[in-house]
């Protein structure tokens, strides 16, 4: 699925991209799950809480990488994310401008804690450790930016999935309105983007329609990660925010160009999107995507059926994306 997508998007132009609707997202999984092949999916599925991608970026991360671990009472664990305080010393905060918000003023207790972490595993026995636990995302009471300080970009990274129009237009769209951010670029055809392709400014009025449409208005494509090369034209431009939308690859990459901000010293903030169709993260409920390639794949899975049905001894084969997954299979009704 992946090859296809990305071959359809890297043939055409930014430009196009934004102003030709297009379906390549959703319709190439409908093209891919109408071809039937055999399914293997079930006997790699792995619903465990150590689930394969996880482990998988742990194990193989940047030679560098860290973890940041902070031990607790009762045997918490915290497995922090790095953060700009972390090697810029004294750095400013200012008040969130949500705060003023109209939208948001009203609600008491917005804002996440500083301290609030939420616990890998739900259940655990009372005599035994608390465990491992993650940041809380949300929205802080302080922020390390001012907004017209910000000079934010967007990248997308790796195959396609369902939903990546949305989340480029919620950042943007998030960015302008909560935020009162105006200057957010667009990185054109993934990481190579950053030294070798166009940019285009996006706002809300450019990306209004985007969430319409399948695929990626900023295009997408493998390798091409020079991490100097990326973190040269990030200083050259004078972007401090750099939001990367991609799998486990391209947070691997954003890993990679999180060292050599740091090493540089620049306040940069380096933001990790998780797009996954095989929705295995742990943690959270549904990778975004995830309902509609469910959705796409019943439609092939039914049309298979009537097939099959319609012929005597007919069997009809389908195979679905999921790798070591299998959650797109266990979701659809037989
Ligand atoms: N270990 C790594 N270090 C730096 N960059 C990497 C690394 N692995 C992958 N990348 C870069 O990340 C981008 C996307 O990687 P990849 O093709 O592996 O897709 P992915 O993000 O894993 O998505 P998918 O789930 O669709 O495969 C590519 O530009 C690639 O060069
Ligand atoms: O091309 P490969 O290595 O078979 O990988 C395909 C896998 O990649 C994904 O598209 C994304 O992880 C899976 O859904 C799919 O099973």
């Amino acid at each position: 699925m992946d090859s296809v997508n990305v071959s359809s998007t890297s043939s055409s132009s930014l430009k196009s991209r934004f102003l030709e609707p297009s379906n390549s997202g959703i319709s190439s999984i409908k093209q891919f799950s109408s071809v039937s092949f055999s399914s293997s999916s079930s006997s790699r599925s792995s619903f465990s809480s150590g689930s394969p991608r996880k482990d998988t970026l742990m194990a193989s991360s940047t030679e560098n990488f860290k973890p940041k671990i902070v031990n607790g009472p009762a045997g918490y664990v915290l497995q922090d994310v790095p953060h700009l305080s972390d090697y810029i010393p004294d750095l400013p905060t200012y008040c969130n401008p949500l705060q003023d918000n109209p939208a948001y003023s009203v609600v008491k207790q917005y804002f996440v804690h500083v301290d609030d972490t939420v616990p890998q595993k739900i259940v655990v026995h009372k005599n035994s450790p608390r465990g491992i636990h993650f940041r809380r995302a949300g929205p802080r009471q302080k922020v390390y930016f001012e907004s017209d300080e910000v000079h934010a970009c967007i990248v997308t990274c790796g195959g396609l999935c369902p939903g990546l129009n949305t989340v480029i237009r919620e950042i943007v769209c998030g960015l302008y309105h909560m935020y009162g951010v105006k200057k957010v670029l667009g990185i054109d055809g993934g990481y190579r983007g950053f030294y070798a392709k166009n940019t285009v400014p996006l706002t809300p009025k450019v990306v209004n329609d985007i969430h319409k449409r399948g695929g990626t208005v900023l295009g997408t494509s493998r390798g091409g990660h020079d991490t100097s090369k990326i973190v040269d034209s990030i200083q050259d431009r004078g972007i401090n925010q750099v939001y990367i939308i991609g799998g486990d690859g391209t947070l691997k990459g954003a890993s990679v160009i999180y060292e050599e901000v740091r090493k540089r010293g620049l306040k940069v903030a380096v933001v990790g999107i998780p797009k996954t169709i095989d929705n295995d993260i742990p943690v959270i409920d549904r990778s975004f995507g995830f309902d509609t390639a469910v959705e796409e794949a019943q439609r092939a899975i039914n049309a298979a059926h009537v097939e099959a049905e319609s012929i005597e001894n007919g069997i009809g084969v389908v195979k679905l994306m999921g790798r070591y997954s299998g959650k797109l299979l266990f979701c659809q009704k037989p």
